[in-house]
């Protein structure tokens, strides 16, 4: 089973890569942009199970799975069974909600906007998240989405493709606006933040605070993998004809 499971998250990483490679293209960015953040990257997977209930919706508290939330980091690849429960809702034009900064979790819980994911087999859900809205100044918006429970059990499997957990992420080229924070986001802060503001009363939270793990987070050392270093390692071997390269081999496979 723990095999299965590796191998499946060998199998999404292998896609969250690809599918990160094709988003450098599509925005037009040097090829890399986004895959040097990756190396060693924090992914991660949530496997949930959600009860059934007696009635089923998608709004307000009652027959509520998860509230709604943007997630954190890069990519959402998410699957899930034949239930149903996933709902997503855009972002308005004129709504740009920063989880870095404030909390967005609960935010317009009950608004007609969401839109339901029916379940399809052998498809995948991937949405972008907190750092992809950051370095693209909004062009890809973190999407809130949020689970209401169904009449019969649920499963779903959530995988985060992230940056590592050392990188400081930053505008990419031709999406700096001058979006704030202006020295970028240490991922491992903003994950560190969403994960004491999520379980506030977890033994580990209560760990992390005894021990100022904040103030430990923003020592040198946990910030290897800065812009600088990301950067000369782009100028160094990468350019846009290598995304088209990357782009003409994929189309052949
Ligand atoms: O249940 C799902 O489909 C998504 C779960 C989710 O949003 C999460 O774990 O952050
Ligand atoms: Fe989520």
């Amino acid at each position: 089973m723990r095999n299965r499971m590796a191998e499946y998250m060998d199998h999404l990483g292998e896609s969250g890569e690809k599918l990160l490679q094709l988003t450098e293209y599509g925005l037009g960015v040097p090829e890399g942009s986004l895959t040097r953040l990756t190396q060693d990257g924090w992914h991660h997977m949530r496997v949930l199970r959600f009860p059934q209930h007696n009635k089923t919706n998608g709004k307000g508290k009652d027959g509520r799975g998860i509230g709604s939330h943007p997630d954190y980091g890069l990519l959402i690849i998410a699957a899930q069974d034949d239930v149903g429960g996933l709902f997503v809702r855009p972002q308005y034009k004129d709504e740009k909600f920063a989880n870095w900064k404030q909390s967005s979790a609960g935010l317009k819980e009950d608004d007609d906007e969401w839109v339901y994911v029916p379940p399809q087999p052998g498809v995948f859900t991937v949405f972008p998240g907190d750092m992809m809205q950051y370095m693209t100044n909004s062009y890809l918006p973190s999407t809130p989405h949020k689970v209401g429970l169904n009449r019969r059990e649920r499963y779903a499997f959530a995988y985060f493709h992230e940056p590592s957990f050392q990188a400081v992420a930053r505008p990419l080229p031709g999406y700096d606006a001058g979006q704030e924070p202006h020295d970028g986001i240490h991922y491992g802060t903003h994950f560190t933040n969403m994960f004491m503001r999520n379980y506030p009363t977890r033994i580990t939270t209560q760990r992390m605070l005894a021990e100022d793990r904040q103030r430990k987070l923003a020592e040198p050392a946990l910030r290897t993998m800065t812009s600088e270093s990301v950067s000369e390692a782009i100028n160094s071997q990468a350019s846009l004809s290598g995304a088209a390269r990357f782009w003409s081999e994929g189309q052949g496979q």
